[in-house]
């Protein structure tokens, strides 16, 4: 992964080589394991800790955005310090390819049942979303799921529930037992699991099969 914030040190972005180039937010949590991922289907994965990193040296923007797993009220809390909820918002709304997965997921609802003291969400999936749904951390599961994406190998960790969808053009694609886990609408893909800590590509896939 190239981290595209010179305070790393690792070089420089790396926009505009013809792969194409993912973000992936990098304030806290499964980070890296997306961004392997990532690079593992021939595409650049660049670290998103600031609104000047979702933007190349020449203009372009990524082509497609990771919110991964982790904690959502500790995400959502230095996205907003760092000013980048508004500019993720701005884009995904203007059409940038993303996928949320877990607290990703909870960043992307609208709507959320127990949100953390002062959480806030992006509100850009017309969902309501159940936090800790599954459970404590001891109670994760794996499990491979049929869904409309196709056959998912997939990680649950203090997973969120999607209690309800509420806006017509949210499509379910996932289920675990009666649960909906999975949804999309347009180019925005939401699951409650974690598919890069069971290295499945099959979201990654579809995020970008929506780039170009
Ligand atoms: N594995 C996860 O991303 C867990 C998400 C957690 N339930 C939260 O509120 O952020």
């Amino acid at each position: 992964m190239v981290i595209a914030d010179s305070q790393a040190g690792i070089g420089a972005p790396a926009f505009s080589t013809g792969a194409p180039t993912v973000g992936v937010l990098g304030l806290q949590g499964g980070v890296r394991e997306h961004a392997d991922l990532v690079e593992s289907l021939d595409a650049h994965a660049v670290q998103i800790r600031k609104p000047a990193d979702l933007v190349g040296p020449d203009g372009a923007r990524v082509d497609a955005l990771i919110l991964p797993g982790g904690e959502s009220s500790v995400i959502d809390r230095l996205a907003r310090m760092f000013g980048l909820d508004a500019p993720i918002r701005e884009q995904v709304e203007a059409g940038l390819p993303t996928l949320g997965t877990c607290a990703g997921l909870i960043l992307l609802a609208k709507r959320l049942e127990n949100p953390a003291p002062g959480q806030q969400t992006l509100g850009i999936l017309d969902i309501t979303v159940n936090r800790n749904a599954f459970g404590p951390q001891v109670e994760s599961a794996e499990a491979t799921l049929g869904t409309e994406w196709g056959e998912i190998r997939a990680a649950f960790i203090r997973a969120p529930q999607i209690v309800s969808v509420d806006g017509a053009e949210t499509r379910v694609m996932a289920h675990y037992g009666d649960a909906i886990v999975g949804v999309e609408r347009g180019k925005v893909l939401g699951a409650s699991f974690h598919p890069e800590l069971t290295r499945d590509t099959t979201l990654h896939q579809r995020l970008l099969s929506f780039v170009g």
